[in-house]
C-alpha cells in the first residue's frame, strides 16, 4: 500500500520549561516517500524538533499530515501516525529482540486488518528483523546486545510500526560502514514501497546527500538551508552553520564530496 500524504509543518515553536528552542518554524513541505534528513551542529535544536514533531513535547504552530493537523492530538493517536526512534535504546529491558519488536506492534495498535492475529504479528515482526538483518538476534536478551546491535533493534521496532512518519535520530551513529549503507538503503526502500516520510537526523553529511531528497539544515533551532543535498549543502552554508571553511564537489555518480580544511 502506498500513500499520497504531506507534512506541512508551519510557525511551529517549542522548548523547555525555561527555554524556547525553536521559535516559528517553517518547513518545506515533505511528500510521501520520501527521505529527508536534519543536519546542524550540536545543540542546534534537532532532537528537540524531532520530538516535537512526535508529539513528545508540547509545541504550538501547525504540523499537518495529509492535512489533518497533529498539534494538540492525543500522544496515542499522534503515536499511531508518526514514530519517533530516539538516539538510544532504553536500558535494563529483560526481553528478547523479537519479544520487543512484538511489544512494539502491539502497542502501537495501528489498526492493521490482521492485527489481532499473534500468528500475523509474529509473521510481521520476523519480516521486519530479516529486512534489518539480525533474524539471527530474534532470541537474544536486549542487554546482551552490542551497542551497533542495539541501534538495529531500535529500528526494527520503529520499522515494524509501519507508521506514515518515521522519525529516526542518529540512527546509523553506531553502526559499522556496511551496516551505516544497509540502513540508510533499506530507509529509502520502505518510504518508497509504503508511501512513508522518513526524516532523519545525520551528521555524516555525505551520507545525508547521498540518500536523501531534501536537506533541512537547522542552526540555533532556526532553518538556515533547505532544499536538495547539492542546494543546501554549500561552502557557504557550511560555513555559517558550522564554521568552516570547506569544498564541496559533485560526484559523478551523483552524492556530494565535502572536505573540510580549516575551522574558521
Ligand atoms: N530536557 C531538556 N531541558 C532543557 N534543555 C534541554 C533539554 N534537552 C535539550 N535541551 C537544550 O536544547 C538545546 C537543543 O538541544 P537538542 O538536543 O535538540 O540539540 P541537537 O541539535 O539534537 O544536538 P546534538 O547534535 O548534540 O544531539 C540545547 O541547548 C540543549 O541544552
Amino acid at each position: 500500500m502506498t500513500r499520497s500524504d504531506t507534512l506541512q509543518v508551519r510557525g511551529l515553536a517549542t522548548g523547555y520549561r525555561a527555554r524556547q528552542i525553536i521559535r516559528g518554524l517553517d518547513l518545506p513541505d515533505l511528500r510521501a516517500g520520501e527521505v529527508h534528513s536534519l543536519v546542524g551542529p550540536n545543540a542546534a535544536g534537532k532532537s528537540t524538533l524531532m520530538r516535537a514533531l512526535a508529539g513528545l513535547q508540547p509545541a504550538s504552530g501547525s504540523v499537518r499530515l495529509g492535512g489533518e493537523e497533529l498539534v494538540g492530538l492525543p500522544l496515542a493517536e499522534h503515536a499511531r501516525r508518526v514514530t519517533y526512534m530516539p538516539q538510544t535504546l532504553p536500558q535494563g529491558v529483560a526481553l528478547s529482540v523479537l519479544e520487543s519488536v512484538l511489544g512494539a506492534l502491539q502497542a502501537s495498535a495501528t489498526g492493521h486488518p490482521d492485527g489481532d492475529s499473534h500468528d500475523a504479528a509474529q509473521r510481521r515482526a520476523v519480516a521486519i528483523l530479516e529486512r534489518v538483518g539480525i533474524l539471527h538476534l530474534a532470541m537474544e536478551g536486549l542487554d546482551h546486545l552490542s551497542g551497533g546491535q542495539r541501534q538495529l533493534v531500535s529500528l526494527a521496532q520503529a520499522l515494524v510500526r509501519a507508521p506514515r512518519v518515521l522519525l529516526l535520530d542518529e540512527p546509523i551513529s553506531a553502526l559499522d560502514l556496511q551496516h551505516q549503507l544497509r540502513v540508510m538503503r533499506l530507509v529509502q526502500e520502505l518510504a518508497r514501497e509504503r508511501g512513508m516520510i522518513a526524516i532523519m537526523v545525520l551528521h555524516d553529511l555525505q551520507i545525508a546527500a547521498r540518500w536523501s531528497d531534501g536537506i533541512v539544515m537547522l542552526s540555533q533551532g532556526a532553518v538556515v538551508a533547505t532544499g536538495t543535498p547539492g542546494e543546501a549543502i554549500t561552502p557557504a552554508s557550511l560555513a555559517r552553520v558550522y564554521g568552516v571553511q570547506a569544498r564541496v564537489e559533485h560526484c559523478s555518480r551523483g552524492g556530494l564530496q565535502i572536505m573540510v580544511d580549516e575551522v574558521l
